[in-house]
């Protein structure tokens, strides 16, 4: 047994001491290291798989201490971080004090953004490499070399493909690396995934070398490309693509090369390495590669839980009956019902459940890709057309179509609706993914409703309510957990515009509160009652349903008799749900001084299980009684001070 090479890698300066010849038991290990933490937590296991070699290669040539290296979405980056002094860390893997799952500044300098969302690494790189250039003091380009990693289906994201375009502009060393595995988290969608398909990676050296020449034979003279082809070597000739698409937008293309192959990539890396100009190296992957069961299913394992492995057979976790089965299955009867409703993804289909109903109505579901924006303005043109679309949608990739909801979607008035899984902390994806704005973002337009599910019931009423509200565009959001075993049974009656339900009357007519709870947090309310009842408060629990429009007849009812009101929700405070209610009562000129407000604070949270985030914001159970009781206890000297209020209860 040779000995492990990983746990002697502090940093890239001792992978650069490792002979070429070392690096492939260097990825073995990596590999092995990756596959059993991702076992026991959970994580993006076939994207990270996929990219050792490429990691290895990138660090073994390029000097990222100095050098600067984006990643896009970012979850590509394990062995990034094992190759930077974080072997240490990668046992708490997604987890409070741990290794983040996405490149993190705070975690180390060698990442430069806390990423998440496609799209973004092209066009930070070209912020960095102007800034870097400015920086040099005017002299023309820094030493900084600039490089990015995106993968397939993420290049084709319009934010990167605006990038792209601008970097096509530069005049200085700019290397994108596109990492083709020929997936996105399930196939990837449009015509660029078939283009993909068709440019293939050269097997031999040979034929390379022949293609080389073919292609200096298509070379205009005198052009860079030519300069390019004059100064490379043998290696780099053969590599140069004549008639890659994304010539079209200035850059010199490379490839498609192997991206497991070190003795193509690390020679190739090191040519390209200086080459003043744009520069993509199209590099063709494996997703889960080293794993025959990563392999064999990339999109299971993708970003599975954690799992067991025994012999060739791989177990998944089970988790119990998570909001998105609930939201596939009763689409499953929407769309069964009503032959106008459209569903749509933007390439979550297996994580929105939307894929279970492209099986059942292929004609009526489409994946749209990576292109939130896209997607959206295609609900509304399908919303003009006459169509229902339902499109679903992660409450934080949701913010990417913020303008198509304003000018195509609100402004319109049309009826697109929008379903919005992960919303609220979303565990161990941390502050990336978080769903912590979307009440906040679309209670602003005019004439939209927005909603929230508290249990399975609930889910289903708030789609049957959407499928037949045709006023204007709807927003339902749900979380990133199981729906509650023990359904709330009020919840079975059918969602009326702007209405609330009491869900746990008071027992008096002279209560100490009412909890108007948002979405799941009625569930965690209900849990809360016993104990308040320990300490003989007498609280009314209310699933609000709406946050636009907001029971203001409710509201009015509860502040006229004096009782206070506690806002509960699993979204920021500020612009959240209780902020439409404090608004709503102002407007009403109600006295607004019994509303409080409880939900998330305004900090950036880590990974961590969602049970411990939720813990962390006092929105669990115990917490939500403590705000509860100190709510309760000023609103006692405010409530002595109201003309016409008693706080003795008759
Ligand atoms: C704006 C946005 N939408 C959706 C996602 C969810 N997402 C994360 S990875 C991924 C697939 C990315 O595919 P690709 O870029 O080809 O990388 P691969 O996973 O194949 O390595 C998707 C859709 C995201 N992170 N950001
Ligand atoms: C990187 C990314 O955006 C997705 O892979 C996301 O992390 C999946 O999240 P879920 O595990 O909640 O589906
Ligand atoms: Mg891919």
């Amino acid at each position: 047994m040779p000995e492990a090479l990983l746990p002697t890698i502090h940093g890239p300066r001792d992978l650069k001491k490792l002979a070429p010849d070392q690096l492939p038991q260097l990825a073995s290990e990596i590999r092995h290291e990756i596959c059993e933490q991702v076992s026991k937590t959970g994580g993006h296991l076939a994207p990270n798989l996929g990219v050792v070699e490429l990691t290895i290669a990138l660090h073994y040539v390029f000097d990222f201490g100095h050098d600067r290296l984006l990643f896009d979405v970012g979850h590509q980056c394990y062995p990034h971080k094992l190759l930077t002094g974080r072997l240490g860390l990668l046992d708490k893997l997604r987890q409070k004090d741990g290794m983040s799952g996405f490149p993190e500044p705070k975690e180390s300098e060698f990442d430069l953004f806390s990423v998440g969302h496609a799209g973004t690494a092209i066009s930070t790189a070209v912020g960095m490499a102007r800034g870097d250039d400015v920086l040099a003091g005017g002299k023309g380009e820094s030493d900084r070399s600039v490089v990015s990693l995106i993968g397939d289906a993420s290049i084709v994201n319009g934010l990167a493909l605006e990038g792209l375009n601008n970097a096509g502009t530069l005049h200085r060393q700019f290397l994108t690396v596109l990492n083709d595995n020929g997936m996105s988290i399930s196939q990837p969608q449009g015509a660029m995934a078939g283009y993909f398909d068709r440019v293939r990676v050269s097997p031999t050296y040979h034929d390379l070398k022949r293609r080389g020449k073919e292609v200096l034979d298509r070379i205009p003279g005198g052009s860079i490309l030519e300069e390019v082809y004059h100064r490379g070597g043998e290696m780099l000739k053969a590599m140069i693509s004549d008639g890659h698409m994304f010539e079209h937008f200035g850059h010199i293309c490379i490839g498609p090369v192997d991206g497991h192959d070190f003795p193509t990539l690390i020679p190739t890396l090191a040519e390209i390495k200086d080459i003043d100009r744009p520069v993509l190296l199209h590099v063709k992957t494996i997703k889960g590669k080293g794993y025959e069961f990563a392999e064999g299913d990339a999109t299971k394992f993708h970003s599975p839980k954690p799992f067991k492995r025994e012999g060739c057979r791989v177990e998944i976790d089970s988790g119990g009956r998570s909001f998105t089965a609930a939201y596939a299955d009763a689409m499953l009867d929407v769309m069964a019902n009503d032959e106008k409703v459209y569903a749509v993804t933007a390439a979550m289909g297996p994580g929105t459940g939307v894929d279970k109903l492209i099986e059942k109505f292929p004609e009526r579901t489409l994946d749209t890709g990576i292109c939130e924006s896209h997607a959206m303005d295609m609900c509304a043109g399908l919303a003009k057309s006459g169509l229902k679309p339902f499109f679903a949608v992660y409450s934080t990739f949701s913010q990417r179509a913020l303008d198509q909801v304003f000018q195509e979607v609100a402004l319109q008035g049309l009826p697109v609706r929008v379903c919005m899984d992960r919303a609220g902390y979303v565990g161990g994806d941390g502050a990336v993914h978080h769903g912590f704005m979307d009440i906040a973002m679309f209670r602003t337009f005019p004439d939209v409703v927005l909603m929230a599910a508290s249990d399975e019931d609930s889910l289903r009423g708030a789609l049957a309510f959407m499928r037949d509200h045709d006023a204007g565009a709807s927003f339902l959001r749900y979380p990133r957990a199981n729906v509650a075993e023990q359904p709330v049974e009020e919840n079975t009656t059918p969602f009326e515009l702007g209405k609330a339900v009491c869900i746990q009357p008071a027992k008096t007519d002279k209560p100490d509160l009412a909890i108007l709870a948002y979405g799941t947090t009625v569930i965690d309310a209900r849990s809360a009652l016993p104990m308040l009842r320990e300490h003989e408060l007498d609280v009314a629990i209310y699933d609000a349903r709406f946050a636009k429009p907001v029971d203001i007849a409710l509201v009015t009812t509860l502040l006229e008799a004096g009782t206070p009101i506690l806002t509960v929700e699993d979204h920021l405070v500020d612009g959240g749900f209780g902020s439409a209610v404090l608004e709503a009562a102002n407007a009403a000129s109600l006295d607004t001084r019994l509303i409080h407000r409880h939900g998330m604070p305004a900090t950036w949270v880590g990974p961590d299980s969602r049970t411990n985030q939720l813990a962390g914001a006092n929105l669990d159970a115990a917490g939500i009684a403590q705000r509860a009781r100190s709510v309760i206890q000023s609103a006692k000297s405010l409530r002595a001070t109201m003309p016409g209020v008693s706080v003795e209860r008759g």
